[in-house]
């Protein structure tokens, strides 16, 4: 028998650490059925730098402050759901070392259960990554789910420009997201977050609105070489990275003037996609760009001058650029409650498929 659809409430915390995003969608936990409201919950100044404090923190480090960050800001944004059957809470990721010490994403799914009254799926990453994955990219399941629903028939790519960039191939002829060939994902290398930390160091700015700084300056060559040396880009998939992992990029671009700095670590972000899409069994039809890089029109030129295929926010196939990661907390939270894998050799590097998260019934 067929399982019912849920309405399930997904909520992502990312590693720009700008805010809460969540959304509902209506799934069985294969098939996307349908998307619903959405909502953001920023977190102020003052909670920001409480997360950023936390960063690189392991469970059993004195976290309090900002476990009542993240706890608030999404019991606030989640309440507004009153319609959610079932909630996938992310949670903050403070650091992630999958072949050290492991992943650790900062929320307490028993709290958010008795807070909000709804079964919360959580800690969707450790068992992928205790039965030797890379715990993430973990979106690449839903990337499966959305390129059926815009009923592509073709290979096509997802890229998600967050504070760290991922990418995911999808071949939507196959059955399942598990199906070897399937899927191939990974991270792509650093795309926002360095950046949001030069102009906050520069200038005192969040992010680069609009490209509007790198726009003025020239992209340094010698200092992009540099950064491309590193010998994650040639490492074969799987891959995953920390927020923090390419901080050098601060140091190869300290003597240039802000604008040249600007525009050279949009390039950096841009050239990492470029090379992992050589890692790609086949050239994908298009590449659909979601996360906050999808709005700087500077990082979104030099891709689209360096790709071959079409290059466009997901925004051209209907679905929302803004939302996907919380609604794919919404749909992994389901195929949780329902046993279904929510990674795979494909995508973390995991040796067989994988049902991850942990589940706090009320
Ligand atoms: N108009 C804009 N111009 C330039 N950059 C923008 C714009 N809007 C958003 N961004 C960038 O996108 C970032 C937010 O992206 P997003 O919300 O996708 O990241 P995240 O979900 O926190 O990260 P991750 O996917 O790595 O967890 C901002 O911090 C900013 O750098
Ligand atoms: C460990 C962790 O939180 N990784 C995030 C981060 O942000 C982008 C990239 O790095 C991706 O690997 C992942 O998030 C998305 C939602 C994912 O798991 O697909």
């Amino acid at each position: 028998m067929k399982a019912a659809p849920v309405w399930a409430l997904g909520a992502m915390s990312g590693t720009s650490l700008d805010g809460v995003d969540a959304a509902l969608v209506q799934t069985d936990g294969r098939q996307i059925l349908a998307f619903g409201e959405s909502g953001y919950r920023a977190y102020t100044g003052e909670e920001r730098a409480v997360l950023r404090a936390a960063l690189g923190r392991w469970p059993g480090d004195d976290l309090a402050a900002a476990g009542e960050v993240v706890q608030r800001a999404h019991a606030e944004l989640l309440a507004g759901f009153p319609q959610a059957e079932l909630v996938g809470f992310h949670g903050q990721t403070l650091a992630h070392e999958p072949r050290g010490r492991g992943t650790h994403q900062l929320g307490d799914g028993d709290a958010l259960a008795a807070a909000l009254g709804r079964d919360v799926v959580w800690d969707f990453r450790s068992a992928d990554v205790a039965l030797g994955g890379e715990g993430a990219p973990l979106a690449p399941f839903f990337h499966f789910a959305c390129a059926q629903w815009t009923g592509a028939t073709a290979p096509v790519a997802f890229l998600n420009l967050g504070g760290v960039g991922n990418l995911t191939w999808v071949d939507p002829t196959r059955a399942t997201p598990e199906a070897p060939g399937a899927l191939l994902a990974f991270d792509t290398g650093p795309a926002n977050a360095p950046l949001n930390d030069l102009v906050a160091e520069r200038r005192g700015w969040d992010c680069d609105r609009d490209g509007a700084l790198a726009a003025q300056g020239e992209v340094v060559d010698g200092a992009l070489e540099l950064f491309l040396d590193e010998a994650y880009f040639r490492k074969m998939p799987p891959k995953s990275l920390d927020r923090d992992d390419f901080s050098l990029m601060l140091d190869l671009v300290r003597e240039l003037d802000d604008a040249d700095a600007a525009a050279t670590m949009t390039a950096m972000a841009a050239t990492a996609v470029m090379l992992g899409l050589e890692h790609c069994p086949q050239a994908p039809e298009r590449l659909l760009v979601t996360g906050g890089g999808r709005h700087n029109p500077v990082m979104m030129a030099m891709l689209a001058a360096g790709i071959d295929c079409p290059v466009e926010p997901v925004e051209a196939v209907g679905l929302d650029g803004d939302m996907l990661e919380a609604q794919a907390f919404a749909y992994l939270a389901v195929r949780v409650a329902r046993g279904l894998p929510t990674s795979a050799p494909g995508t973390t590097g995991v040796a067989a498929p994988v049902s991850g998260g942990r589940i706090s019934r009320v």
